[in-house]
């Protein structure tokens, strides 16, 4: 691969508006591409994937380079070097040094907040929080994430859509954890195809589609996804009530219930009903109405940075403690939506047990036992997918 300085351009451009202005680095990749439509497919990979590996690599980079944090040519050149992309004779390379970049890697192999690319803060967190585990976790959260579909079987079978989508030249394999699930072979752009336009697949990696499962759904189910957002999982659940009971879609911001209701057309999911949450009343009102209920509740995302490697730069602990308090919270008032019998899942895209384990633990402990634990599951970045955490609760009166 060869750098042209209109890429090297927009390499810098998108990374000035990710740790400049702090913007969203998916957002961000979105307008730069959008700017030049007349690049290739190769350059727009290597615009994104370029600017994605920046960000992930950013304090390793830059203390490579031994520069200030928005020397962001420095750090472009370093990843060349580093990816061994020939280094074009440019002023802006001028003083980058291949061997002694070498040298100070070997150097910074010892210090893993630096060669691992986590601010101090996370780095110490992660290591009370998993001890031992945190290397390897944290080793995986550097990796980038796979494409994973979720089949829409309202409409067709994973099977169906395996064979539909080779004939648009797309490769993927199944995987014997997510039934529905396929893995794109090559990374490549799914949204232009007619499969995803006809509804029959979302983009959903496999460690999220474990959840709709574990809440052990059965067709004609009264269900409440209390915080559905644009309603990842809320389709999962349409799909595998076959279209039978009634799901009740619910957040605190109504633009993602939109999106929700546009991505519900699509997939055909004709049992869904959304409801903003305005106040502690409109969860009141709901008191003892759900067979299964679903606390996708927000958290830290610290399972998904495979995904989103930016947020390691933008969130801080004080972000981590006042989403740990809300997701107490949630599980402690909107559990009164559940019927008694009823089961809930309560499930976070963190791997951190604070939480995760710690906050259910807390919650049964003030429940004076009408609640009990059925079952809990992990899903590790190092096992190739996103991290999650999934608990079954049963409410007994
Ligand atoms: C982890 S995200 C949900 C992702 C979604 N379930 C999916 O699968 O695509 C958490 C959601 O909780 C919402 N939220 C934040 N505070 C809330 C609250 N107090 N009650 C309900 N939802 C809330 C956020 O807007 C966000 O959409």
């Amino acid at each position: 691969m060869k750098l042209y300085v209109n890429i090297a351009r927009a390499v810098i451009e998108a990374l000035d508006l990710i740790f400049g202005q702090g913007k969203y680095a998916d957002k961000v990749i979105e307008k730069v591409l959008k700017q030049n439509p007349k690049w290739g497919a190769r350059d727009r990979r290597f615009i994104a994937e370029t600017t994605y590996d920046i960000v992930r690599w950013y304090r390793l980079l830059q203390t490579l380079t031994d520069t200030p944090s928005n020397d962001y040519w420095s750090m472009l050149g370093c990843w060349c070097i580093l990816h061994n992309v020939p280094l074009p004779d440019w002023e802006e390379f001028q003083h980058l040094k291949p061997e002694k970049i070498q040298q100070r890697l070997e150097k910074f192999k010892q210090i893993r907040r630096i060669y691992e690319s986590v601010p101090d803060w996370l780095d110490t967190l992660g290591e009370q929080e998993l001890g031992s585990r945190w290397d390897s976790e944290l080793h995986a959260l550097n990796e980038e994430a796979e494409v994973v579909l979720r089949t829409n079987t309202l409409k067709t079978s994973a099977r169906a859509l395996k064979a539909l989508l080779l004939e648009d030249n797309v490769e993927t394999a199944t995987l014997a954890e997510a039934p529905d699930a396929l893995v794109l072979e090559r990374r490549q752009n799914v949204f232009r195809l007619p499969a995803f336009k006809q509804g029959l697949f979302e983009v959903q990696d496999a460690a999220s589609q474990l959840i709709a499962p574990f809440m052990r759904l059965e067709p004609g189910m009264r269900v409440i996804d209390a915080c559905a957002g644009a309603g990842g999982k809320t389709l999962h659940i349409a799909s595998l009530l076959q279209n039978k009971g009634r799901i009740l879609a619910m957040d605190t911001e109504e633009w993602k219930l939109d999106e929700l209701k546009k991505r519900a057309r699509r997939a055909e999911a004709s049992n869904i009903e959304t409801r903003v949450i305005e106040s502690s009343k409109t969860v009141k009102r709901l008191e003892k109405s759900a067979d299964r209920l679903l606390l996708d509740v927000p958290c830290s995302g610290l399972g998904v940075l495979k995904r989103n490697p930016d947020a390691k730069w933008k969130l801080s602990p004080e972000f981590v403690q006042n989403v740990r308090e809300l997701q107490q919270h949630i599980i402690n008032d909107y559990c009164e939506m559940l019927k008694p019998g009823g089961l809930m899942v309560y499930s976070t895209c963190s791997i951190m047990p604070s939480e995760n384990e710690e906050q259910v633990k807390k919650f049964l402990a003030t429940q004076n036992g009408r609640f009990d634990l059925l079952e809990e599951a992990h899903a590790w970045p190092s096992g190739g997918f996103d991290g999650f955490y999934m608990a079954l609760l049963r409410r007994l009166s």
